[in-house]
């Protein structure tokens, strides 16, 4: 079973579809309980970073969510948003501290202008994975994700980073650090690349 939290930001409904569609079980659920039980999360996210923090510490997520993640090591997706909160923080927000989880903060795009390039980076682009990263399965083909976000995760040092896009320059896209991950696209909007990416993280045991 794989639990999405629900704590009121993000394509929740078409995450689990998609799950299902892939022939996975899969719940939302916004119960403290369920969450520090789960056996596999996403933590999804569409929003504004203090929103998304500030929910999360409000519905008492933050607690059952580091249990699963760090005393039952429970593999553990952040999606767009959802990747961000797992950081120091981000520039988006006023200070609201983030997870705290992968050394790292999210930092705004703001080199677009210089390549004649507009923020948000909205839609389709090809994604590198770092060689031997789980996320993404083996392909010939570099996968493609859609995207949209005004705000990118910058860690510390290339260790977490699992995958790197293209937009003007190169960033980080895709996180992994031991059993917790994110990705800064959305596989909910990203058809076979987006279904390949979830099933892989489904199989995870
Ligand atoms: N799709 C989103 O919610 C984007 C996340 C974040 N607000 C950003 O702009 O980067």
């Amino acid at each position: 079973m794989i639990t999405i939290v629900d704590y009121g930001m993000g394509n929740l409904g078409a995450i689990v579809n998609m799950l299902e569609f892939l022939g996975y079980d899969a719940v939302m659920t916004a119960d403290p309980l369920e969450i520090s039980k789960a056996s596999k999360l996403i933590l999804p996210g569409v929003g504004a970073f203090d929103r998304a923090m500030l929910n999360l510490r409000r519905l008492g997520f933050v607690e059952p969510l580091e249990h699963a993640a760090f005393e039952r090591k429970v593999p553990t997706l952040g999606l767009c948003l959802g990747m961000h909160l797992l950081g120091r923080g981000s520039a988006e927000g006023n200070g609201e501290p983030g997870l705290g989880w992968v050394a790292a903060d999210t930092l705004r795009i703001d080199w677009a202008a210089e390549h004649g390039l507009k923020v948000p980076h909205v839609g389709w682009n090809s994604v590198s994975p770092v060689a031997g990263t789980p996320l993404f399965a083996e392909s010939a083909e570099k996968p493609r994700f859609y995207f949209v976000h005004s705000y990118y995760m910058q860690c510390d040092d290339r260790g977490p980073v699992a995958a790197t896009c293209t937009y003007g320059r190169e960033f980080c896209c895709a996180v992994s650090q031991a059993n917790i991950h994110g990705v800064q696209f959305h596989p909910e909007k990203s058809h076979k690349h987006g279904l390949a990416l979830l099933k892989t993280f489904a199989e995870w045991n």
